[in-house]
């Protein structure tokens, strides 16, 4: 089998042939994110914020695997996440992104059939379990929440100037495979909204194959804004197959018995 893309012949529709998981998962991930009627997100007030210490980045690699760009610090990053919805500290492994080819598609969860131009991931695995003590053994453990991923919605506005070290960076790795090491420091506590109160958050899993249901999910609410040439410069990212990644993003997973919890009413 091809490996996966998003593409008609290797996308989301096809990835149960190599992980069936994706028709049979009764926590897969994204979703769209409900917040009026029966089945939508409850306000819970024990929701703390969020809290993130990212001391800037000084090593990492900025990687075009032909299916989404990907920032990697080097394994000695100290960044950590804990609060909100969480009970352990969890180690920031990769950021990552997902966009569509025009504004109104890109992002992977939806808010009341919404989406976004673009969606970015934050990966953190659980650096506290007994369990595992790599990010490797995390994804393949089968600890629910293993994994916590941040998603942020970005939408078309003002130049975001904190995240123009990466978005000028798009072009140095426009052809699938190819990677640059990141010149000088990456602030991205600086890229992300300064309250992280106000969030989602449910248990889901990776939306990429291995599609591993040992994701919590926490994806806030307030988008981050970033320009229609930031916007532009994902677009113009290669997936290997001459053609640009346009879309790669799953679509919304049906939420079985799931519940998701509003930190915000
Ligand atoms: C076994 O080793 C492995 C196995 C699998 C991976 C995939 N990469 S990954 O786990 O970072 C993610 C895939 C999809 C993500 S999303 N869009 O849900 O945030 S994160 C890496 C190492
Ligand atoms: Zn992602």
């Amino acid at each position: 089998m091809a490996p996966w893309g998003y593409s008609k012949e290797n996308g989301p529709a096809t990835w149960h042939k190599d992980c069936p998981i994706a028709n049979t998962g009764v926590r897969q991930s994204p979703i769209d994110l409900i917040t009026t009627g029966q089945t939508c997100a409850k306000y819970d007030s024990n929701l703390k914020p969020v809290i993130v210490s990212y001391p800037a980045f000084s090593e990492a690699t900025f990687l075009n695997n032909g299916h989404s760009v990907q920032f990697q610090p080097s394994a000695g990053n100290l960044s950590e996440l804990s609060g909100g919805p969480l009970t352990k500290k969890y180690k920031f492994e990769q950021f990552h992104f997902h966009w569509g080819n025009n504004d109104s598609e890109g992002s992977e969860h939806r808010v009341n059939g919404k989406m976004y131009p673009a969606e970015l991931h934050l990966v953190h695995w659980n650096s506290e379990s007994p369990n595992f003590s790599s990010f490797q053994e995390a994804v393949g453990s089968n600890d629910p929440h293993a994994l916590c991923v941040l998603g942020f919605f970005l939408k078309v506005g003002a130049e975001n100037a904190s995240l123009k070290p990466i978005t000028d960076l798009l072009s140095k790795v426009k052809n699938a495979g190819s990677s640059v090491s990141f010149p000088g420091k990456f602030d991205l506590k600086a890229v992300l909204p300064e309250t992280l109160t106000d969030y989602y958050t449910y248990d889901g899993s990776l939306t990429t194959p291995p599609l591993a249901e040992c994701v919590k999910w926490i994806v806030f609410k307030e988008p981050i804004e970033v320009s229609t040439a930031q916007m532009e410069a994902f677009r113009a990212v290669d997936d290997g197959h001459g053609k640009p990644i346009t879309g790669n993003y799953r679509p919304p997973c049906p939420l079985h018995t799931r519940t998701v919890a509003a930190s915000f009413k």
